[in-house]
């Protein structure tokens, strides 16, 4: 299979296509990370995130402000989105590129050359014409989702403004990158339901929830429902000729799970680690229940220049970043 796959233009997504097979697991600590007291806490948090995010890439946040009551509520009208008829969530498909809309078993990673085993409903803000459900289909989850969409932008740019002390920008650096009420404005709400394997056939369970891969973005913020596991996570893009080592990252309750991109990891000259991860499907004997995980992808706006402080590569904007990263996951 991997000789018909195309050869992409960045070095990433050629990595990328080695990292399919189903490898052994490990247990490896996620750093928990207390964001309380923020302002006076600052460098030390600061401190704590950068080592994490060199050593492992991914980190889970507690005392993160966004109230549990709020999280709940998103994840409630995203079951609801998602009940309703097909009819319905076809009159709002994701737009090829745009990173908003519905699509159903679309997105092909390159790790797998498969489809992921999941729907999705993808909320980047100035592309959401003609795409949000009308009050009648689904009451309430506009406003929702906007204000979901919102807290979550504000704790991505608290966590990035660490990043930036640690690097030498400016702190509000990456708010400025990220900036919502700019046209240029893509980073994005998704919510993802992995379908119910009840009464699946065995073939079923060879393919996977998510295949491998690394985020496109600086920042993911990923919530998650205890109970709903399956996230997987492999450090260190270990490439050598042996299998890759994953390691289980369970649902927590009240923690935001993160991990870095590959936007940041450009934009750090590759100091912060970009994480290889998937979700796995569930055994026969594990909860066969559908799935819902609602993860915030911190994209930097389409006129930001990515350039690390020592520019080990050469400034690229993130719409040009990002467009690559997009074609190869939705190529038809
Ligand atoms: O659903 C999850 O737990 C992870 C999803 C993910 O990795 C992604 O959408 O990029
Ligand atoms: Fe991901």
């Amino acid at each position: 299979m991997t000789a018909s796959r195309p050869a992409y233009t960045l070095d990433e997504l050629n990595k990328e296509t080695t990292f399919g097979g189903l490898g052994t697991t490990v247990e490896r600590e996620v750093p928990q990370i207390d964001l309380g007291d923020f302002e006076n806490r600052k460098a030390e948090i600061a401190d704590q995130l950068w080592e994490a995010s060199t050593r492992i890439g991914f980190f889970q946040l507690v005392n993160h402000g966004i109230a549990q009551e709020q999280i709940d509520e998103a994840f409630a009208m995203t079951e609801r989105f998602f009940a309703l008829p097909a009819e319905v969530k076809e009159k709002y498909p994701l737009g090829r590129g745009t990173n908003a809309g519905w699509e159903y078993k679309a997105q092909v990673r390159p790790s797998t050359g498969t489809p992921d085993n999941k729907e999705s409903y993808q909320i980047t803000l100035p592309r959401m014409e003609k795409l949000w459900p009308s009050g009648e289909e689904l009451a309430g989850f506009r406003a929702a989702m906007l204000a979901f969409e919102r807290a979550n932008w504000a704790l991505g740019m608290k966590v990035l403004s660490c990043f930036a002390l640690k690097l030498g920008f400016a702190p509000d650096f990456f708010t400025e990158a990220h900036d919502p009420l700019s046209p240029e404005y893509q980073s994005t709400l998704r919510l993802i339901h992995y379908l119910p394997m009840e009464g699946a056939k065995p073939e079923d369970f060879t393919g996977w929830r998510a295949g491998a891969h690394t985020d496109f973005d600086c920042l993911t913020l990923l919530h998650q429902r205890t109970g709903q596991g399956g996230l997987q996570l492999c450090p260190g893009r270990e490439t050598g000729s042996g299998e890759l080592a994953w390691t289980d990252v369970p649902p927590l309750p009240g923690v935001v799970t993160c991990n870095i991109g590959d936007m940041l990891m450009r934009w750090s000259d590759d100091q912060l680690q970009s994480t290889l991860h998937r979700v796995r499907m569930p055994r026969p004997d594990e909860y066969l229940g559908p799935r819902y995980s609602l993860p915030f992808f911190c994209q930097a706006n389409k006129d930001a220049i990515i350039r690390g402080p020592m520019g080990k590569y050469a400034p690229i904007t993130a719409h040009d970043y990002l467009q690559q990263r997009i074609a190869a996951n939705f190529a038809k």
